[in-house]
């Protein structure tokens, strides 16, 4: 029997009302199942007077007297027969029940032909994998009985399975991954291709539950999502594993999606985040929608190895250190990050001895973020130079109590690549588009519980933090504003959250034309050339001029402030650091160091000849920025 819809606060609540919603549901279901003949009963009265009713109306009024006389006749011959009014009651109970009988038709009980079909099939593809000859009654035998090994089964409406619930031998090896993956692959092809299946194996139960999984949204375009600090929504997810929902808007539209959220910070504990995928299938993307949710409460650095311009969009934003896409720029800002988490480090251990709070300097989270560094790793092979990840350990290992998070982002065959520190230290996994079960265990240190399918969206993929389960994941679609093939809305959306361009606090500005932007960069190589600014602002181009500001710390220096080497002028070919020493390092005392960030600000005008700098912190320069091209090539 169709199940009654429930009142609206019963069907709206939350899920505490779950279990009272299903006793109300259990308690209705069987009032109506006791009632039935008297509802019965009722419905056929009702038909019966309808009826009278229609006749009546039917009936010609020069013929409404006789038949009225008629039906008096009768009643009054039924009131003078013995027993009449008790017989003609009850004809009137056993009519109306004949009348109010459930007259649509019954749904047919059990598969049809083409579903048998199917089940009868896949139940002869699983007979090598759950029999064995020893077997003395085998669950699985060639034109055995499916019906005893599939309890249970659902179709689409296209005759395909949308759900199915499998009963296997004991001795089937479960407990292998090999094994599962064979019947895996082999009902992800019997029960249809393209679908994308989830499998819960019930090792206890000897059971394997199959569910085709609905594709998850793609239309979600970035927004200020609801989260706390240290949360980063990396993308959206099947409810089935996410206990929690956001609420995201999507045009006029509202609607709850659950989230994969990452928490950094001192608590975290997958502080670092390790991006993975195939050229063009949104590992930038992710980088991005990343960045536009942690610059509203941390520092940027953003290193760009593919030097595609992908960053443009955050040059010279507040809370924006530099977006550097050459090697020099990448070795300059990486050191400082290093020697910043060191100086962190270093003041808040000296604040948790002396029993004060962390210093304020420390707190405010420190985001670096490295695309591609497999490109610059090679660049500096070939130029004799220091590999950038190199100058990653530092934040890598010691980040979490420095409140600095590092997010790298590479190709999936650039794996091999990527240094020990960062395949260590980053624990939080992303692997976005096409790969294979292996390709996703090996990144993710687990295979999924899905079948991965070869066509998928970009931003499409898998996601696993720490040892949690692996999720599927979609990542909000977060492009780049300045691309052509940006759609109007989802540039809109990106540019919303961008932040407002930085203004120098001291009123000091570089000399930059008026159609040039106002900001602060580092564009080494001119990617962003022929970019579009749908702001209207012109965007950096090989030509024009640039705004370059480049946070430089080389070196710690002496207590007494005499610097152990000065900073170094933008532009300049640096010199290949030292490993940073690890805090407590004997030949580092605690007590006599002290970082000195430097922040140096200089406006390169294309071609233009290069001026002597003022020496001081603080520091504003012509640089050609031809010279600084050529020393990233
Ligand atoms: N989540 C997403 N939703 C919608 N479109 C996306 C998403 N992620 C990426 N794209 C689109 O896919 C294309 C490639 O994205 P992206 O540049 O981020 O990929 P990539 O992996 O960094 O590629 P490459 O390494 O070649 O730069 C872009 O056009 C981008 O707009």
């Amino acid at each position: 029997m169709a199940r009654r819809p429930l009142p609206r606060i019963l069907s709206n609540g939350g899920a505490q009302l779950a279990r009272s919603r299903e006793l109300a549901r259990t308690a209705a279901d069987s009032a109506t199942d006791v009632l039935q003949p008297l509802i019965t009963i009722a419905r056929g009265l009702r038909r019966l007077a309808a009826a009278a009713r229609r006749r009546w109306s039917e009936t010609p009024k020069d013929r409404r007297g006789a038949l009225l006389f008629l039906a008096a006749s009768v009643v009054l011959v039924v009131a003078l027969v013995p027993y009449g009014p008790l017989l003609a009651a009850i004809s009137l109970m056993a009519a109306a029940a004949w009348q109010g009988r459930d007259r649509t038709p019954s749904e047919p009980e059990g598969p049809d032909d083409s579903q048998t079909k199917r089940l009868q099939s896949l139940y002869e593809a699983l007979v090598p994998y759950f029999s064995l000859a020893e077997d003395p009654d085998p669950l699985y035998a060639h034109g055995g009985d499916w019906e005893k090994a599939f309890p249970a089964y659902e179709f689409d409406d296209d005759g395909r399975f949308a759900h199915l619930v499998i009963r296997y031998p004991a001795y089937f090896t479960d407990g292998e991954a090999e094994s599962r993956a064979r019947i895996e692959h082999l009902l992800a092809a019997k029960a249809g291709r393209g679908r994308e299946y989830h499998f819960a194996w019930d090792e206890e139960a000897n059971h394997l539950c199959v569910d085709v999984l609905t594709a998850l949204p793609t239309d979600i375009a970035a927004q200020r999502f609801v989260t706390a600090p240290g949360e980063t929504v990396l993308g959206f997810t099947d409810p089935t594993r996410v206990q929690r929902t956001l609420p995201l808007t999507h045009g006029e539209e509202r609607r709850d999606v659950p989230p994969v959220v990452w928490r950094t910070g001192i608590r975290s504990t997958e502080p670092h985040l390790l991006v993975l995928g195939q050229p063009g299938t949104g590992t930038s993307t992710l980088l991005r929608s990343v960045a536009l949710q942690a610059v509203h409460h941390g520092d940027l650095l953003i290193v760009d190895g593919g030097g595609t311009g992908e960053y443009a969009c955050l040059v010279g934003r507040d809370g924006v250190l530099a977006v550097e896409c050459g090697l020099t720029g990448a070795l300059t800002s990486l050191e400082w990050a290093a020697a910043e988490t060191e100086r962190r480090l270093i003041a808040v251990n000296r604040a948790r001895q002396e029993g004060r709070p962390a210093p304020d300097d420390t707190r405010r989270p420190l985001w670096i973020f490295l695309d591609r560094p497999s490109a610059l790793a090679h660049l500096a092979s070939t130029d004799g130079r220091r590999d950038p990840q190199s100058l990653l350990q530092v934040p890598l290992r010691h980040g979490r109590a420095a409140n600095v998070t590092v997010v790298v982002a590479d190709q999936l065959d650039a794996l091999s690549d990527l240094g020990d520190a960062v395949r260590q230290h980053t624990r939080a996994r992303v692997v976005l588009g096409p790969a294979t079960a292996e390709e996703l265990a090996t990144v993710l240190g687990a295979p999924p519980h899905t079948t991965p399918v070869p066509q998928v969206p970009p931003g499409r993929g898998y996601a696993r933090l720490g040892t949690g389960p692996v999720h599927r994941l979609q990542v909000p679609a977060t492009p780049d504003p300045y691309d052509d093939a940006t759609s109007d809305a989802h540039r809109q959306a990106v540019l919303d959250l961008l932040p407002p361009r930085t203004t120098p606090a001291d009123g000091e500005q570089a000399p930059v034309p008026a159609e040039a932007p106002v900001g602060t960069a580092t564009t080494e190589q001119g990617d962003t050339a022929g970019k579009r600014d749908p702001a209207g602002e012109t965007a950096t181009t090989d030509k024009a001029v640039r705004t370059v500001k480049t946070v430089v710390t080389d070196k710690t220096v002496a207590a007494d402030g005499s610097a152990a080497t000065g900073p170094r002028e933008p532009g300049t070919p640096a010199e290949p650091a030292s490993e940073p020493e690890e805090p407590g390092d004997p030949g580092k005392p605690v007590a006599d160091v002290q970082s000195a960030p430097v922040v140096l600000e200089a406006a390169a005008v294309a071609q233009a000849p290069s001026e002597a700098a003022t020496v001081g912190p603080v520091r504003t320069e012509k640089v050609p920025a031809e010279a600084v091209a050529a020393e990233t090539s």
